[in-house]
Order: C-alpha cells, then sequence, then structure tokens
C-alpha cells in the first residue's frame, strides 16, 4: 500500500545503503524509496502495516535511524527546496589548527545536499587561555600586559592561522587589538568581574568564526559569519552562566532566514554567547555552551537534524579520560542524554538538550577526526527492551550534607525547612535520599564552585549555621556522584550488580539515590574511590556478559 505514513530516515554519514528494504521487527519487510544525499536518506512508500512499530531498524551496510512523521508535517526535508536542512557544530578541538579547519570545511562540502547553519567554538584551548590571560592581567600591571604569555600565544595561533589558511589577517586584526585594549583596561582596574570575563572569552569564538567564514569564501563556498549576540541570542544577566530566553527563538529565526532567503551564503555563527537582556552585554552560556547555541538554531529554525562535531566518536559508555576502553553509545534518548550531560559527562551541555527535545529534533554527535564512524543518535525515545546500562557518569569534588532533625519523628515541615534554606541562600541541589527525620543531599558544584574561594567557604558556613537551628548536620567534603544511566525499569538488576562490584573493590557507598528520574540511579563514594569505582563497573556491565 503507498504511502500513508511518511519516515525520515537519517542514514550514517560516510555510509552507503546498500539495502531498500527495512525489517520492521516482527511486522516484516518493506520496500522504500529513498532520495539520498549524502548524510540522510528519507523513506517513502512505507506499508501502513508499520505504523505502530519500533521506529528503530537497522539496514545493511549501514545504520539508519527513523523518525515517524506525518506527512503534513513542514520542517524542511533534506535533499528538496533550499531552506537550510541542519545545524553543524564543530567544538574547540575540531578547529584547533588552520589544518583541522581545513578538514572541517571539506567535511561540511562532503554532504553537497546539506544546508548546514554552522556553529563554531573557540579554536582549541582559547578560551582557557583567555581566561589565564585575564586573571594574570588583574596583578601584573599595565607595562607588563604584552608580555602575558597566553596572549602572545592567541595572537600567534590566529595569526598563523590567517596564514596558513591563505586569508587576509585584516578579518581578526580588530579583535586581537580590542583583546589587547581589554586586557590592558583589566590590569588598570585590576580586577575581571563575571561581566568582563564574558566580554574577554567572546574574542575566542569571534575570531574562530571569522576565520572560518574567510576560509569558505576563499574557497569559493559563500559564507557569511554572525555573531550571536548580535542575531538575538538573548539570555538573562546571569554572566559566564547565562540561560537563553524564550525571545532567542523568534529573533534567530527571523534574521538567519530572512538573510538567507536573500543570499545563500552558509551562516557560521559564533557558539557560547549571548546578550544579556537587561544589561545588552555579551554573555556565555557556561562552559560549552556552544552545544546549547547549536540545538537553540536547531529548535529556533526547525531543522531536521543538529549534528554536534566532537573529538570522540560519540558518547561513550564512561569518559575516556578515566577508561580508554570506552565504547561508543549507538542510541539515546533526550532524557538519558540530558541526565548524562547535567551528572557531569563533558562530553554535552548539561542544558544543551532541552531545546532538541521540544522542538523533537534528533542530535546527532559526530567525531570530526573519524566522520565514519556513526556516533551517537539522541532522539525523543528508543526501544529499551534490551537496554540496562548505557552510560557510567562521574561527577568529582561534590559537596554532601547529612541532616537530622533534631525534633522527634512526626515533625510536619522539616523537609520544607531544609529546602527553604536552600533556595533563600540560591544553591541548588544535586542527589538527595531522604527518611522522615533525616535528609541527605549533594550541592551542585558547578554552581556553588563557580564563586570565589572565599565566598564559596562563607556560603557553606552560612548554609551549615542556618540547618543547625532545627537538626544536627555532618558537612562531608570531596565525595563524587556516580551515576549510572540506564533503564531504571532494571533497577534490582543494576543495582545488584552495582552492589556486588563495589564490595568485592571494597568501596562503601555513603548515600543511593533513584529517585523520580526513569534513567539514572546515582550513588555517592569518596573521591579518591571513585575512578577506580568507574572503571570496575564499566568491566562489569560492559565488558562482561549478565
Ligand atoms: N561519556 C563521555 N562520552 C564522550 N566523551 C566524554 C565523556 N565524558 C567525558 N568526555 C570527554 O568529552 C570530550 C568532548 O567534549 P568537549 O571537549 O566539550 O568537545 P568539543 O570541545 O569538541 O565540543 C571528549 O574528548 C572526552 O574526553
Ligand atoms: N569555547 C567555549 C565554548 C565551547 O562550547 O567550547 P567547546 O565546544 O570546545 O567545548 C568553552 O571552551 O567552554
Amino acid at each position: 500500500m503507498a504511502a500513508s505514513l511518511q519516515l525520515y530516515g537519517v542514514q550514517t554519514p560516510g555510509l552507503a545503503l546498500s539495502s531498500k528494504r527495512l525489517e520492521f521487527g516482527t511486522k516484516g519487510i518493506c520496500n522504500f524509496s529513498v532520495t539520498p544525499t549524502s548524510s540522510s536518506a528519507i523513506f517513502r512508500t512505507v506499508e501502513h502495516s508499520c505504523r505502530n512499530t519500533p521506529l528503530r531498524v537497522s539496514c545493511e551496510a549501514a545504520r539508519v535511524d527513523l523518525i515517524e512523521r506525518k506527512q503534513t508535517e513542514t520542517r524542511s526535508v533534506s535533499g528538496t527546496g533550499k531552506e537550510l536542512t541542519c545545524v553543524m557544530k564543530f567544538g574547540g578541538s575540531s578547529v584547533e589548527s588552520a589544518e583541522r579547519i581545513k578538514e572541517v570545511a571539506n567535511l561540511i562540502l562532503s554532504f553537497p545536499d546539506e544546508r548546514p547553519v554552522i556553529v563554531l567554538s573557540a579554536m582549541g584551548k582559547t578560551t582557557n587561555k583567555l581566561l589565564k590571560a585575564g586573571e594574570k592581567a588583574v596583578t601584573c600591571g599595565v607595562t607588563n600586559v604584552e608580555s602575558i604569555e597566553e596572549l602572545s600565544f592567541i595572537k600567534e595561533l590566529h595569526l598563523r592561522t590567517a596564514h596558513e589558511l591563505g586569508v587576509e589577517t585584516t578579518v581578526i586584526a580588530q579583535h586581537l587589538e580590542g583583546l589587547h585594549q581589554l586586557l590592558k583596561g583589566i590590569s588598570m582596574m585590576k580586577e575581571l568581574t563575571l561581566r568582563t570575563r564574558d566580554y574577554l572569552v567572546s574574542f575566542g569564538e569571534c575570531m574562530s568564526t571569522r576565520l572560518f567564514s574567510a576560509y569558505l569564501n576563499k574557497i569559493g563556498h559563500k559564507a557569511r559569519q554572525y555573531d550571536a549576540f548580535e542575531i538575538g541570542f538573548i539570555t538573562t544577566d546571569d554572566f559566564t552562566n547565562a540561560d537563553i530566553l524564550e525571545a532567542t527563538y523568534p529573533a534567530v529565526s527571523k534574521t538567519l532566514l530572512n538573510n538567507w532567503s536573500k543570499d545563500k551564503a552558509v551562516p557560521v555563527v559564533t557558539g557560547f554567547l549571548g546578550k544579556g537582556w537587561r544589561s545588552c552585554a555579551i554573555t556565555t552560556l557556561g562552559r560549552g555552551g556552544s552545544d546549547l547555541t547549536a540545538t537553540t538554531i536547531g529548535k529556533a529554525l526547525g531543522l531536521r537534524e543538529i549534528q554536534v562535531w566532537k573529538d570522540v566518536d560519540g558518547v561513550l559508555t564512561c569518559d575516556p579520560n578515566i577508561y580508554s576502553g570506552a565504547q561508543s553509545v549507538p542510541y539515546l534518548t533526550f532524557d538519558e542524554a540530558a541526565e548524562l550531560a547535567y551528572f557531569g559527562a563533558q562530553v554535552l551541555h548539561p542544558l544543551s538538550m532541552r531545546p532538541a527535545r521540544d522542538g523533537d529534533i534528533p542530535v546527532r554527535v559526530k567525531n570530526s577526526y573519524n566522520p565514519n564512524a556513526p556516533g551517537t543518535v539522541i532522539t525523543r525515545s528508543r526501544d529499551m527492551s534490551k537496554a540496562v546500562l548505557t552510560s557510567i557518569v562521574l561527577k568529582r569534588n561534590v559537596t554532601m550534607l547529612d541532616i537530622a532533625s533534631t525534633r522527634m519523628l512526626g515533625q510536619y515541615g522539616f523537609l520544607a525547612k531544609v529546602f527553604t534554606t536552600f533556595e533563600d541562600l540560591g544553591i541548588s541541589v544535586d542527589v538527595v535520599a531522604t527518611s522522615e527525620v533525616s535528609i541527605s543531599l549533594t550541592l551542585d558544584p558547578a554552581k556553588l564552585w563557580g564563586r570565589e574561594l572565599v565566598q564559596r567557604a562563607n556560603e557553606l558556613d552560612h548554609v551549615v549555621e542556618e540547618l543547625e537551628k532545627i537538626a544536627v548536620v555532618k558537612l562531608l567534603q570531596r565525595r563524587s556522584i556516580i551515576s549510572l544511566i540506564g533503564n531504571v525499569q532494571k533497577s534490582s538488576l543494576i543495582l545488584e550488580k552495582v552492589f556486588k562490584v563495589l564490595r568485592s573493590n571494597g568501596v562503601n557507598v555513603q548515600m543511593i539515590s533513584q529517585g523520580a528520574s526513569k534513567v539514572n540511579i546515582s550513588v555517592i563514594v569518596n573521591d579518591e574511590e571513585a575512578e577506580q569505582c568507574v572503571r570496575a563497573l564499566h568491566s562489569a556491565f560492559f565488558e562482561t556478559s549478565f
């Protein structure tokens, strides 16, 4: 029967689709017609009986992810029309040198049927170097700014890159001069506020995008550079950790689509940056924030796919810096990916899944150093029937509080009082386990550790002081949260194995929480035991059969 239902199939880039038949679980096989592009294929003419079958199928040679869509949907379709099709974000590691920039440009051009919006981070470790330069400027004295090592490094890197790409250094000259002047200003003022910090790091993305766009133009591929803070990325005024405001979506969509309709130049947008809605100053979205820029653009423009290109083969079963044998995870849901990112997997920005989930736009995590690897596809749902554990994530240097009520059992309002204290002090809580008269919880280190050392110590003292009015409080520092992202429906199976592994490694779990999350079980251990635990758990779950 001809198409009563349309499926979008997103084919693994770089792999040929050798079969024109799809197997739909037990519902049989059906033929499909393909509109191939180099990175995707659209499947039509699917039989009626497939309507309720699992959406993910495997196809010979290529892995294919299917996402059911109604025919009436207006989302842009790859290979037809002239609209922008996807967003491709490249992180600092993907654009760390002229050679890498050329490879990324080739990679983009190898998908001739895609019309992507490009989002870039700063080159390599530029953001870290800018922050270091700023810190040195505070104390070095105006006459010594010239000799800040990190400033020389950044200048040399960007000028050399311009030369090696064969583009005019004028595209970044003003920014290099502006950076120099800003560091002089910081050294005169002898202070580096959060607002100035954001302005300082913005130079990284402003320069990488200018170089990249100039290079695309030079090789005959029309491109146009955009500063996110000029095209409608409106944020809160929380400098260094700003959040995107709703107004961003229509504004960004209007600017990019209007310009695209007049002139088909590839948009190259600065990741990580926004503009505070009150201050009108440049803000940043928190470290790794370019992922969030990419998903925001994906949602704003209703694109077909969001690709985030990294230096690893997608989301892995654990941090490869902890265990080099970590394996790539082929499929994740938005909820799993969000939990994984929130609980410490550096690979994705903690808030980046939100726009993708709202817009129901698949996110593909790919390796720019190994484009043929299938990577990870993140969608609203996936077949969980065989899933047990998906990934193990570690969040270090967490502060834990054991709070026991000084009143007798049956007193109401205890939990409310505890959480009101945190609300009043503006401190967010990560993992919680409770009984009627006691509560154990961990404090979000990203929020707490973002503050100055003295302020942080004062705040912890203040928290304890407030809570001691109603409870006996034990402050436990240097703990780690090990988050087990997986199928919580199988929690008994997971926990049985976790406790066996931890016991055989002589590790005592200090707190455990499954909570309302359907995808995460967290255990708290001492910092110094944590990496060893992750390796042992990885070996038990991913390297031995159940
Ligand atoms: N679970 C994980 N899966 C993949 N990478 C991880 C994971 N945990 C930590 N990482 C680290 O995240 C890095 C990629 O994230 P990031 O440096 O932010 O990329 P980019 O700068 O390219 O956006 C990897 O190089 C890897 O070391
Ligand atoms: N350059 C910023 C933003 C970013 O997203 O970087 P990356 O994509 O390299 O993690 C940072 O270092 O935080």
